[in-house]
């Protein structure tokens, strides 16, 4: 069984007196450790599977394993336990706490488990270690994305799900993000999920998930993924 296992995974939003089929009969599956993006134009389905993924959302139909667990059976308290400590997620906006320190940003989620990594550490790791003591609003977008994602890893989560996060920076910080991305599956052995727009980027990956219409239109592997510093768009 893979790591990760999407089976037959429907899901149907009714708003409006209508229905949406944000997914259809959607199956695919991710090693344990490995990368992969999630490709697929506006409306695809794309973040709707990774907030099943990341126990934001539920299923209509279909299951959904990690780690030879079944997540679309969890109650809701299992569910908000199985996002807290299983899940580090990072987003287009950075979300940090405008209040806090890039530091306590770090610390707040960190506290989370028991067994995280020190924030400090974690913020030298992602190149912020001279930045420690300063303010979201003091930071660039790079560094803030920088902080957003020593904060999602510092709890030591089993996935790392990324939704677009690249989108608000400009070409050589974005190239620095994925790299920072790619380096955190090679070294720390995370799996990472990421969801882009970006079909140049799909060589740095272990695999390709191709979102059409909330169905699975493709999928691929690489066997040999290219470092993101090779890759030109
Ligand atoms: N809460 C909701 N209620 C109703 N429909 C929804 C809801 N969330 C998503 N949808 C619909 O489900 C479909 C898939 O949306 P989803 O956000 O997963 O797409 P996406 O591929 O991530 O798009 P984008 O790249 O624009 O973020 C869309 O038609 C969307 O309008």
């Amino acid at each position: 069984m893979a790591y990760i296992e999407f089976t037959h995974v429907t899901k149907e939003y009714t708003s409006g007196g209508g229905s949406v089929h944000a997914l259809e009969d959607v199956n695919f599956s991710i090693d344990k450790g490995s990368l992969t993006i999630i490709l697929g134009a506006s409306g695809a389905g794309k973040t709707t599977a990774l907030n099943i993924l990341g126990g934001m959302d539920t299923l209509t139909s279909g299951t959904v394993s990690v780690d030879g667990r079944d997540i679309s059976a969890l109650s809701r308290k299992e569910q908000t336990l199985y996002r807290r400590t299983d899940i580090g997620f990072v987003f287009q906006f950075y979300n940090l706490v405008s209040s806090l320190t890039a530091l306590e940003n770090v610390e707040l989620a960190s506290q989370i488990r028991r067994e995280h990594f020190d924030p400090q550490h974690t913020l030298e790791q992602v190149g912020l270690g001279h930045r420690l003591n300063n303010f979201p609003s003091q930071l660039s977008g790079g560094e803030q994305q920088r902080v957003a994602i020593a904060r999602a890893i510092a709890k030591r989560p089993k996935l790392l799900l990324c939704d677009e996060p690249t989108g608000a920076l400009d070409f050589e910080t974005g190239k620095q993000i994925l790299q920072l991305l790619q380096d955190i599956c090679r070294t720390q052995g995370m799996t990472v999920v990421i969801i882009t727009h970006n079909t140049a980027i799909s060589p740095m990956a272990d695999k390709v998930i191709h979102f059409r219409s909330g169905q699975v239109f493709d999928s691929s592997t690489n066997e040999h993924p290219m470092s993101i510093a090779d890759i030109e768009w």
